[in-house]
């Protein structure tokens, strides 16, 4: 052992600390020893440790002559060193674990037999031992459960990838964050008592052990998304890092850098940081392999990139990579004829171009339920939970996160997604309680989406399976589609998406401004027709018939296998909770059977075990439905339906008819109208609660309304409202009703802007007015 002996009263091993006491003790007797002094007096404290006879042999080897108070020498020590028992030290970061409590439970209960001193004497002697083994076995390896953990993902990574493969990976990413945090307590341990054991008795030495650890860990590169790396060295101080970022998260990682673990464990952060190797050093410093891990300047480790999208590829390829469309399981799915008879043998594979079944009926998507029942209802959940706001290909749309239930056996290649769904579920708080009385109401905003309405939900489906028809070199020339709006524009922004022309038909002067300006700014050739949705529709049919153009109206059944996700998404966002009541707006009626299909389909597979009640909220204007609905459903009667502000839902004819009354029918469901002042007063009173809906949301609220004043929708029912598009698309309507310029409405909520001069007196004056306004409220 060489070191440095301070007779002023510092040193570092064992032996030199019993040396120090012998010296402590001569300096008492003899006072402060001079330098010169000090020397014999070592020399015969070794002479005196040898016949102490302590149980090793320490020698001095050679002796420099002192310059300064401290003095160099050679110590050979040899032998078992005894320094006694370790003495029992209680970790701080125990505490944070709930085990480390049931260790000190079990051993406060075990002892109930002797007098009380002997029963806490006893466990505490248990606890010491109990926690020295408990603390061995739970942070003692983490490193190696780390490697073992890692080296399990690899292996999983490495091989084809199935559902059941990627529910085990999240597992096992997850025991590697819950294996990071340990590490971060045990280090942060550490690094209080290092601190606390060095630092105080040797500010110098600590200081020097921390700039060499800075020195070894700081990072001497960044590599960017594009895979290439920005080198900051400094030739002075060798290698420095440039970013705000120091890097004492290196020495003990903090909680950020954990964050930054997280975040490169489940998805491929933009930047990652490479540390260089300097030695083989005994640092105490933890590896993570995820985010900083130790690699020499020159030739980075490849296993460090191992997890991340490699910088030449995009999402797309790296799900084609990994495997991820690969549909292992044989999920499968087909059109049949709607609710046909179950002895019928009509389908049709999704890759044919049919809409309507050999009796002229609707088709319908029918899955392998078989198949997907090999799995059981927590399956599923776990699943699709893990897929949520992730940007996996294509898992992270809200839409695809459900793929193997959409269209299982898409080649996630083919996908043209905008990450759709995953929509907010408002909890509409004061609307509830101060207009209805509710504690327990919420609206699904599907219109916070893409081109602003659920439409995307279905449209990423349809335009997906165009794509994939197209690459298999099927004769589509485009994608057409009658619109009240919503459905035009999301068609115009997939199919620009994917390449692939759109063709609209519109009613002219019939949809709102930002409605038509969308297909228009993304490219669509948009036909404005005179006449109304019913009549866009009945052309669209007839030249989708005649010319290769793939008809995108909710007649053709994929849209709602897409639609049907929202369903999903609420049980979902309600932690697989059913709510009482589902409430949705209706026009063509595609989207009131979308969202049966989405809740039966939890149903069926297991994962809730009832469905919620839907409610059909219909303007008066355009009933059909209505008129259906409340005649028992006896003859359907189509209707010319007149001018709506909720024109989205201007429709007579509506395509769905038979899907609609189907959904209604087996989720013992309800269907009611709203009046042009009761759907304006909705919207009204909703937005100054707050939010922004659009008309249609404001049919199915005025729809709730009169469902809670006749008292069939209690005040504790959990009910969603459907909001379908986004309130910006009918700033219109806004405008006339807050301007008062409606001819026959009062314009309950209206809240027009003051003209005011642009004085003082005159803006002092409005205010007085308006705040003692106030106050009366
Ligand atoms: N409201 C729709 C009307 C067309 O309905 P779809 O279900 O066939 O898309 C629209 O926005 O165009």
């Amino acid at each position: 052992m060489l070191t440095s002996w301070n007779y002023r009263g510092m040193g570092s091993s064992e032996a030199i600390r019993s040396v120090l006491a012998l010296v402590k003790k001569l300096s008492l007797e003899g006072g402060n020893p001079t330098p010169s002094k000090y020397i014999d007096d070592f020399v015969s404290l070794i002479e005196e440790l040898e016949m102490a006879d302590l149980g090793y042999h320490v020698s001095v080897d050679h002796v420099t002559t002192p310059s300064s108070d401290h003095v160099a020498l050679a110590v050979y020590v040899s032998g078992k060193v005894d320094s006694g028992p370790k003495p029992f030290r209680f970790h701080e970061m125990w505490t944070k674990d709930p085990y480390c409590m049931d260790v000190i439970q079990h051993c406060c209960q075990t002892h109930v037999h002797g007098s009380p001193s002997f029963n806490m004497n006893s466990g505490l002697v248990e606890l010491q031992s109990s926690l020295r083994v408990w603390n061995k076995t739970y942070f003692g390896n983490i490193f190696f459960q780390i490697k073992e953990a890692e080296s399990a993902l690899s292996s999983l990574l490495a091989g084809p990838v199935s559902d059941l493969v990627m529910v085990e990976i999240k597992n096992i990413k997850e025991d590697i964050l819950e294996l990071y945090k340990k590490d971060e307590s045990n280090w942060n341990q550490h690094s209080n008592t290092s601190m606390v054991l060095e630092a105080d008795n040797n500010i110098k030495f600590f200081h020097s052990n921390v700039s060499f650890r800075r020195r070894r860990n700081s990072i001497d590169k960044i590599q960017n998304e594009a895979g290439h790396t920005n080198v900051f060295c400094d030739k002075n101080r060798g290698i420095q890092l440039k970013e705000k970022q120091k890097p004492h998260a290196a020495l003990f990682p903090s909680q950020a850098t954990q964050n930054m673990a997280a975040c490169s464990l489940f998805q491929p952060s933009p930047t990652s940081l490479l540390i260089p190797t300097k030695s083989k050093s005994k640092s105490k410093s933890p590896n993570h392999p995820f985010l900083i891990k130790a690699c020499s300047t020159n030739s980075p480790d490849p296993s460090l990139i191992k997890h991340r999208r490699p910088a030449d590829q995009n999402i797309r390829e790296e799900a084609r990579h990994n495997h991820l469309s690969s549909n292992t399981h044989g999920f499968s799915a087909k059109y049949v004829p709607f609710n046909a008879d179950p002895t019928s043998d009509e389908s049709y594979s999704l890759d044919e171009i049919v809409y309507r079944s050999r009796s002229g009926g609707l088709l319908d998507v029918q899955h392998d339920m078989e198949a997907l029942k090999k799995f059981d209802g927590q399956y599923w959940k776990t699943l699709f939970d893990s897929r949520i706001g992730k940007t996996t290909w294509p898992y992270g749309s809200g839409v695809w996160s459900k793929k193997e239930w959409v269209l299982p056996e898409i080649d996630s290649d083919h996908i043209v997604s905008a990450f759709e769904g995953n929509s907010n579920l408002f909890w509409a708080e004061r609307y509830g309680k101060e207009t209805l009385g509710m504690n327990d109401l919420w609206v699904k905003h599907c219109g916070i989406s893409h081109t602003g309405s659920f439409k995307d939900l279905g449209m990423t489906v349809l335009v997906s399976q165009v794509n994939r028809l197209r690459k298999l070199n099927r004769p589509i020339v485009g994608v057409g589609c009658a619109s009240t709006g919503d459905t035009s524009a999301a068609l115009s922004a997939y199919c620009a998406a994917a390449g692939i022309p759109a063709i609209v038909f519109l009613p002219t002067d019939r949809i709102s401004m930002a409605q038509l300006v969308q297909p228009i700014a993304n490219g669509a050739f948009v036909l404005s027709l005179d006449t109304d949705f019913d009549g866009c529709m009945q052309l669209i049919r007839e030249i989708t018939a005649e010319l290769p153009i793939y008809l995108a109206n909710s007649l053709n059944s994929l849209r709602l296998e897409g639609q049907k996700t929202a369903a999903i998404e609420i049980l979902q966002q309600f932690d697989w909770e059913v709510p009482d009541w589902v409430i949705v707006p209706g026009g063509n009626l595609g989207n009131i059977y979308a969202f049966y299909k989405g809740f039966h389909m939890c149903k069926e597979l297991g994962l809730v075990d009832r469905m919620p009640r839907l409610v059909c909220a219909q303007a008066a204007n355009a009933n059909p439905l209505y008129l259906h609905y409340k005649s028992g459903y006896s003859d359907f009667k189509s209707v010319k339906a007149n001018a709506t502000f909720a024109s989205a839902i201007q429709i007579g004819d509506p395509v769905s008819i038979d899907r609609a009354v189907y959904a209604l029918q087996n989720s013992n469901g309800i269907v009611e109208e709203a009046t042009e002042e009761e759907l304006m007063d909705a919207m009204a009173q909703a937005d100054l609660s707050g939010m922004f809906i659009c008309p249609h949301t404001g049919v199915a609220l005025s729809a709730l309304i009169k469902l809670r004043k006749s008292g069939v929708i209690g005040c504790n029912d959990r009910t969603v409202v459907v909001s379908t598009a986004h309130g910006l698309k009918f700033t219109q309507s806004k405008v006339d009703y807050h301007s008062k310029s409606i001819p026959d409405m009062s314009c309950r909520f209206a809240n027009p802007p003051v003209q005011v001069k642009a004085d003082f007196g005159s803006v002092m004056d409005v205010l007085k007015t308006y705040l003692s306004r106030d106050q009366k409220h």
